[in-house]
C-alpha cells in the first residue's frame, strides 16, 4: 500500500487531532473532500490520499510503511515506540515537524484525600493508565515498584471504582481531573502533535520531492499564524519611540501621509501579536488608526 504512487497520509478519524490536522492540510493547499463515512479521502489537486483511522494505529502504520506520513500526538507516538521496541519490532520514523496544536501533558493524579509526598508515595500501588509503557519507564527511572494497570478509556474513574490507587492520564485544562476529585501531581511527559514520516530513505524520489515541497508550507502556515501585520499613523517626532514599541520593527515601511506633514504611516510584519498594553502606549504617543491584522500565508 505504502508503495502506491500517491502519498498516503494517516490522520485521526475523529478526536482531538482531527480538525486541526485537516485544517493544516487544507491550509498548505491540499484540496480534500472528506465524507464522514468514508475512511479514505482523495485529494483532487495533489497525488495524496488520506487514511482516516484511530490515533492508536497511526505510529504503527507509519513504522510498518503502510502510510508515508502521519499526524500524531507525541504521547501516543512515544508509547507505541516503547511498545514496539519491547516486542523487538522495527520502530523507525522521522519527525518532520512539531506542530502548534494538540498540546497536553501526561500526568500522575491522585484522589484528593490521598496523601502524596512525591512519586515514592506510589510504592507498591496500582496506577491506571492508557500509557503503560511511558508510565513504567517513569517508575523505573525513579526506582519505584508500582504497577501500571492498562485501561483504554475512562481512566479517571479507576480510583473510585477501586481498580487502582491513582491514575496517569492526559491533562490540558485540568477540568476532567477536577470533576473526578483528582489532583495532578507529577507531569511525566509533555506532548504536542507532530507530523511524522516513514524511516529515512523509505520514500520514492517522487514522494519525497512532494513532501519536501509541502513541509516548508507548514512552516509558512505556522509562522503566519503567529505573526501580525501592523499598520498605524505615527507622529514623525516620535517615530523612534514608536519603532521601539513594535515587536520586530527594525525595518518598518514608513510612508508619507497625504495632507499631513507631521505624521507618517508605519507598516510592519510583527513576529508576534500586539498586546493591548502596547497599543495603549502607542496611542499615548499620539499614534492613530492602529490596525492589527492576521496574515494568511508567509514565505521567505
Ligand atoms: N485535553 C487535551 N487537550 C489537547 N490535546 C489533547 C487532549 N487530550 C488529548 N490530546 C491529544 O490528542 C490526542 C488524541 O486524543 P483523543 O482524546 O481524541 O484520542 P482517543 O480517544 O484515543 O481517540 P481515538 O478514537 O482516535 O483512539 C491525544 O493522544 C493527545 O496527543
Ligand atoms: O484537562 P482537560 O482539559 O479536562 O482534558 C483532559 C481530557 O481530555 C482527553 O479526553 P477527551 O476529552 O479528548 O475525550 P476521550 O475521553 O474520548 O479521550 C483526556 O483523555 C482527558 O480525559
Ligand atoms: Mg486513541
Amino acid at each position: 500500500m505504502g508503495d502506491s504512487k500517491r502519498l498516503r497520509i494517516a490522520v485521526q478519524k475523529s478526536g482531538r487531532l482531527s480538525d486541526d490536522s485537516i485544517a493544516l492540510l487544507k491550509a498548505i493547499g491540499i484540496k480534500l473532500y472528506i465524507r464522514d463515512r468514508l475512511l479514505i479521502a482523495h485529494s483532487t489537486n495533489e497525488p495524496i490520499d488520506l487514511l482516516r483511522v484511530r490515533d492508536d494505529d497511526i505510529p504503527g502504520l507509519v513504522m510498518d510503511g503502510i502510510v508515508d506520513l502521519g499526524f500524531i500526538g507525541e504521547n501516543e507516538l512515544e508509547e507505541k515506540m516503547l511498545e514496539r521496541q519491547s516486542a523487538n519490532k522495527a520502530a523507525d520514523f522521522e519527525v518532520l515537524r512539531r506542530l502548534d496544536y494538540g498540546g497536553c501533558r501526561l500526568s500522575i493524579a491522585v484522589p484528593q484525600e490521598m496523601k502524596y509526598d512525591g512519586i515514592q508515595s506510589l510504592e507498591g500501588k496500582k496506577v491506571a493508565t492508557t500509557y503503560p509503557y511511558l508510565l513504567e519507564r517513569y517508575f523505573k527511572e525513579n526506582n519505584i515498584n508500582a504497577r501500571a494497570v492498562m485501561l483504554t478509556g475512562s481512566v479517571e474513574v479507576a480510583p473510585r471504582a477501586g481498580v487502582a490507587d491513582a491514575i496517569c492520564d492526559l491533562v490540558s485544562t485540568g477540568a476532567t481531573l477536577e470533576a473526578n476529585g483528582l489532583v495532578e501531581e507529577d507531569v511525566i511527559f509533555r506532548s504536542k502533535a507532530v507530523l511524522i514520516q516513514r524511516a529515512d530513505g523509505a520514500l520514492s524520489d517522487e514522494k519525497q520531492a512532494l513532501v519536501n515541497r509541502l513541509v516548508p508550507r507548514i512552516d509558512g502556515v505556522i509562522q503566519a499564524k503567529e505573526s501580525k501585520y501592523i499598520m498605524l499613523h505615527a507622529p514623525k517626532a516620535y517615530l523612534e519611540q514608536v519603532k521601539s514599541l513594535l515587536p520586530g520593527a527594525e525595518n518598518p515601511t514608513v510612508l508619507p501621509l497625504a495632507g499631513s506633514d507631521d505624521a507618517v504611516a508605519v507598516h510592519v510584519v510583527s513576529p508576534e501579536d500586539l498586546f493591548w498594553e502596547t497599543m495603549e502606549k502607542l496611542k499615548s504617543l499620539g499614534c492613530r488608526s492602529i490596525l492589527v491584522m492576521p496574515i494568511e500565508k508567509m514565505m521567505g
